[in-house]
């Protein structure tokens, strides 16, 4: 049976369609949920996708986070469905307590918008598996608040259980996409929950899963692939 992978749209939602896409390239059914339905149409994951949700009053994700699609899914991600927060989708996941830390501006004070080379730290999560760890990856990132926060004693623990997912690679700073964009700790692109199935990062992998668009590269495919060899196995 065709898994089916929830996409939700806040108002302000940008990259829904895309995500879609991304889900019907690696071969899944796209679900589109509105952020007013409490009924999750027996997907089998959700994804939270980047935009400006509800206009990112307040802080970005803080409104979105009480909206009715979040009540259902934090109970389901705490059960164990596999969520992935891309962008303002992570912005969402942290302020739902469901990933630890915040967003804040970046260090520029300005919108970073260009192609991102990232560390994919560990494969032991439900969206990075066909990745292998330390393997280097390149997707766009378009952030304004991307500057991952959290205390000493967080940043500590997540280092200490392998929860750190995505690095932003500095290695070759001065070459196109290596670098820190936007002043996150311990250059923290992503991170995940203990049990694995809830993933954020700030950069785009539905921007980057078919030859024929963007940099041609589809780097950001193995996300939605991940996802759905977990769910034939689960
Ligand atoms: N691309 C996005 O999802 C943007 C996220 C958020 N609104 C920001 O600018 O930080």
């Amino acid at each position: 049976m065709t898994a089916r992978i929830g996409v939700v749209t806040f108002p302000g939602t940008l990259d829904d369609r895309d995500t879609q896409r991304a889900v019907r390239v690696a071969g899944a059914e796209a679900v589109p949920l509105w952020h007013r339905d409490k009924d999750l149409k027996q997907v089998d994951a959700v994804v939270l996708p980047g935009g400006f949700s509800y206009g990112d009053y307040l802080r970005a994700g803080a409104i979105s986070r009480f909206s009715p699609v979040m009540a259902t899914i934090i109970g389901q991600a705490k059960a164990g469905m596999p969520v992935l927060g891309i962008c303002n989708g992570f912005q969402v996941l942290c302020e739902a307590h469901l990933l630890p830390g915040a967003m804040l501006r970046n260090t520029e004070l300005h919108f970073v918008c260009r192609d991102q080379r990232l560390r994919v730290e560990t494969a032991a999560t439900a969206w990075t598996a066909d990745y292998a760890a330390g393997q280097e990856i390149s997707i766009p990132l378009k952030n304004i608040d991307g500057r991952y926060t959290a205390d000493e004693h967080t940043l500590d623990e997540l280092e200490a259980e392998g929860r750190v997912a995505f690095r932003y690679a500095t290695a070759g700073a001065t070459a196109d996409g290596y670098g820190n964009p936007n002043g996150s700790l311990r250059d923290i692109a992503g991170i995940t929950n203990a049990a694995g199935n809830v993933v954020g990062l700030m950069p785009h992998p539905e921007h980057a899963v078919e030859p024929l668009v963007g940099t041609g590269r589809t780097d950001g495919l193995g996300f939605f692939t991940s996802v759905l060899k977990k769910l034939v196995t689960a």
